[in-house]
C-alpha cells in the first residue's frame, strides 16, 4: 500500500503535508511515533473517516480497530462477536484467533461491553476485526492495557493475517518490548513525516546503536 504526497489539516493545524509512506504486504507493519505524531490521523485518513475529501488510497477496503472502541455498552461479548461474524466470517478465524476465542473470550461471553476492562476490550475488538474480509487492516494500539502474554497472542494473530491471508496489516504500538523479536517492517513518524522505514537491522544501522529502544527513540 503506497501513499504519495498526501496533505491533511485539522482546521488550523496542518498534520500531513506532502506525506508519503509505503506499507509492505510481506511483513507486519509497525507504526511508531511519539504521542501526537499523527498515527491515528493517518489511520483515519486511510479508513476514510477523517472528513477529508481526498482519501490517500481510494477504492481499498479497510478493516479498522480504532484506539478505544466504545461501541454498544449493553451488548454482551457474545453479541459483539456475532456482529463481527455476520459482517465477516468465522471461517476467516486464524489459528491464534481461535486460541484468543477459546482461551480468553469464551470465559467472558455473557459480560457486557460496558463492564469490560481496557485490555479485554482490545482483545475482543482485535479478534473481531480479524474476522472481517478486507484488503487492509489497521489496528490502533491493540495491545494498550493488554498483558504481555495476551499482547503476544494479538500480534501473532496479526502476523497470521499477513502470512496466511496475504493481507496488508498496520499496527501502532508504544511498548517496544512486544516487537523486540519480531521480523516486522517498522515505520516511524515524526511531526507528520516518515523518519524511518525499514527493518530493525536497518534501523539499528541508521541509528548507529545495537540498542533497539535507543534507535527507535532517535528516529521518532
Ligand atoms: N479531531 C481533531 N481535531 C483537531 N486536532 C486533532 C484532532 N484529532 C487529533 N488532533 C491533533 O492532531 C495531532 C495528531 O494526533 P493523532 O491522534 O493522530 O496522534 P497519535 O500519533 O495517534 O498520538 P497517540 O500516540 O497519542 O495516540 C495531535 O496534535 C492532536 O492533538
Amino acid at each position: 500500500m503506497k501513499i504519495t504526497n498526501y496533505a491533511f489539516a485539522y482546521k488550523d493545524q496542518p498534520i500531513f503535508d506532502d506525506f508519503s509512506v509505503e506499507f509492505s504486504s510481506d511483513y507486519l507493519n509497525v507504526l511508531l511515533g511519539e504521542n501526537g505524531s499523527g498515527k491515528s490521523t493517518l489511520f483515519d485518513a486511510i479508513a476514510g473517516v477523517n472528513g477529508a475529501r481526498n482519501q490517500p488510497i481510494p477504492n481499498q477496503s479497510v478493516a479498522y480497530k480504532v484506539q478505544q472502541p466504545v461501541l454498544f455498552p449493553n451488548l454482551t461479548v457474545q453479541e459483539i462477536i456475532n456482529l463481527f461474524t455476520q459482517i465477516g466470517s468465522v471461517k476467516l478465524e486464524t489459528e491464534t484467533g481461535r486460541l484468543i476465542r477459546e482461551d480468553f473470550l469464551s470465559k467472558i461471553l455473557s459480560r457486557k461491553m460496558g463492564q469490560l476492562s481496557g485490555g479485554e476490550r482490545q482483545l475482543l475488538f482485535s479478534y473481531g476485526t480479524h474476522l472481517l474480509d478486507r484488503d487492509i487492516y489497521l489496528f490502533d494500539e491493540p495491545t494498550a492495557g493488554v498483558s504481555f502474554s495476551n499482547a503476544e497472542y494479538i500480534l501473532k494473530m496479526m502476523q497470521e493475517l499477513v502470512d496466511a491471508r496475504g493481507k496488508t496489516v498496520v499496527v501502532t504500538l508504544h511498548d517496544l518490548k512486544e516487537i523486540e523479536t519480531m521480523n516486522a517492517h517498522l515505520v516511524t513518524l515524526q511531526a507528520g513525516k516518515v523518519s524511518f522505514s525499514g527493518t530493525k537491522a536497518g534501523m539499528l544501522d541508521l541509528a548507529g546503536t545495537p540498542d533497539f529502544e535507543a534507535a527507535v527513540k532517535q528516529l521518532v
